[in-house]
């Protein structure tokens, strides 16, 4: 679900001096950068003939609507760079459940976020962008942030499973997710983002919350909110409570019991890829005889991959016992006859069974009469597999980021 690709530093710096029309030293380009961020750089720069001081972006007239951010929490030591608190934050599905999203607060800036625990930078729609580009968005800026820094010369570059990307540079400032605080955390602010980041209006970006490993920042890679988090929340985890078409929670430190049924069954993370990996080697389709020979056997869990996406094994299994089932090349995968009944869908996580329901495989039409839909469960032809928002939606799913391990119930 992710590809990484570098751009060379002053390719990235020129396009946001670019903007200020003055070029120069990688010094002066990182000055210019500052004046340009009103992070209490030298006023003035050393492009000729522009009056003192650059001229401030200002973010396009997108509703912001920011409001204040959640009480910090109290009586933490002031030199962690975490105050401690857990942290616990609504998540609003978009239409369709394509992607799930929640307020984080930077610098006093409430903004709605992407959660994605197959990435691990934190990037997001900033006053350095068109007015274009902001156009509908909220945006970030970072000039009116008491507690925005700039990280001289820091840039990154990320690429994701659906060929959509962003680039920019970085800054540090304080985050806070429902109380739970980390200050000094890595800001990416994104100078190019792709087109169906554009167009993804009710989202400001991403915050990634799979292995800092992943992170993208160059040349002094970055922690991921949760790394930073990490020694100080209540518990070392996080929670992913994501529903079809209503709100659930993020949640930061803690683990509400009330949130799903039964015992979370415990599989331990191998963290080599940098992801939540874990072995699933088996299915059974509508409760019956399983098979247990997945290929590769790995799967990953990803709230930022809006389906399911498992081997063909697993694909030609399942849809084997749904009537009118069709791969459909002119849709990109399988579709069915809305009316079909689904079967639930067992998968293996870590050795127990997990059950995603039949109705969440029904993900949506994909004509105007309603008469064809559209699988959650799709192929791939990559490993490891990808357990995206579909397995999320019949899942409960816990990160503990003390044992490298997940839990998963039903909800
Ligand atoms: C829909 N394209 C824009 C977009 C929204 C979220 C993401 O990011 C992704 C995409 C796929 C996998 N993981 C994260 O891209």
């Amino acid at each position: 679900a992710y590809r990484k690709f570098g751009m060379p530093l002053p390719e990235a710096l020129g396009a946001i001096i670019a903007n200020a029309g003055a070029g120069s030293s990688a010094a002066g380009l990182a000055t210019e950068l500052s004046d340009i961020l009103g992070d209490g750089g030298e006023a003035g720069s050393t492009s000729k003939g522009k009056e003192k001081g650059k001229p401030k972006l200002r973010p396009s007239p997108a509703p912001t609507g920011l409001p204040s951010a959640a009480p910090p929490a109290t009586g933490v030591p002031k030199f962690s760079n975490s105050t401690g608190g857990a942290g616990s934050v609504a998540n609003t599905p978009e239409a369709g459940d394509v992607e799930y999203l929640a307020p984080v607060t930077i610098g006093g800036q409430t903004v709605n976020m992407d959660f994605d625990s197959g990435s691990s930078d934190l990037w997001v729609f900033n006053t350095q962008l068109s007015l274009n580009t902001l156009s509908g968005h909220m945006a970030y800026n970072p000039a009116q942030s008491s507690t925005f820094q700039l990280l001289p010369g820091s840039t990154f570059s990320i690429s994701y499973g659906d060929g959509s990307g962003a680039a920019g540079n970085v800054g540090t400032d304080t985050v806070n997710i429902g109380g739970a605080t980390v200050t000094g955390q890595a800001i990416e602010l994104a100078t190019d983002v792709s087109t169906s980041f554009v167009t993804d209006t009710q989202s400001t970006g991403l915050i990634g919350l799979a292995f800092s490993k992943l992170n993208t920042v160059k040349p002094v890679q970055q922690k991921t909110f949760f790394d930073n988090a990490l020694a100080t929340l209540p518990e070392p985890v996080f929670t992913a409570d994501l529903r079809h078409n209503a709100a659930g929670t993020y949640e930061f430190g803690a683990i509400d019991s009330t949130k799903f049924s039964g015992p979370l069954a415990w599989t331990p993370v191998n963290t080599t890829s940098g992801f939540w990996q874990f072995t699933s080697q088996a299915f059974a389709v509508g409760g019956g005889a399983p098979s247990t020979s997945v290929p590769g056997g790995q799967a990953i869990a990803d709230t930022g991959t809006t389906l399911m996406l498992a081997d063909q094994s697993v694909v030609d299994g399942y849809y084997s016992q749904v009537q009118g089932a069709v791969n459909n090349a002119t849709v990109g995968g399988v579709t069915f006859p809305c009316s079909a009944t689904l079967p639930d869908l067992q998968i293996d996580v870590g050795g127990t069974m997990a059950t995603v329901r039949g109705d969440d495989i029904n993900f949506a039409p994909v004509d105007q009469t309603g008469t064809t839909c559209f699988g959650g469960l799709q192929a791939t032809t990559v490993q490891p597999q990808i357990y995206g928002d579909i397995f999320f939606k019949s899942n409960f799913v816990a990160f503990n980021g003390g044992n490298n391990s997940l839990g998963v119930a039903p909800h």
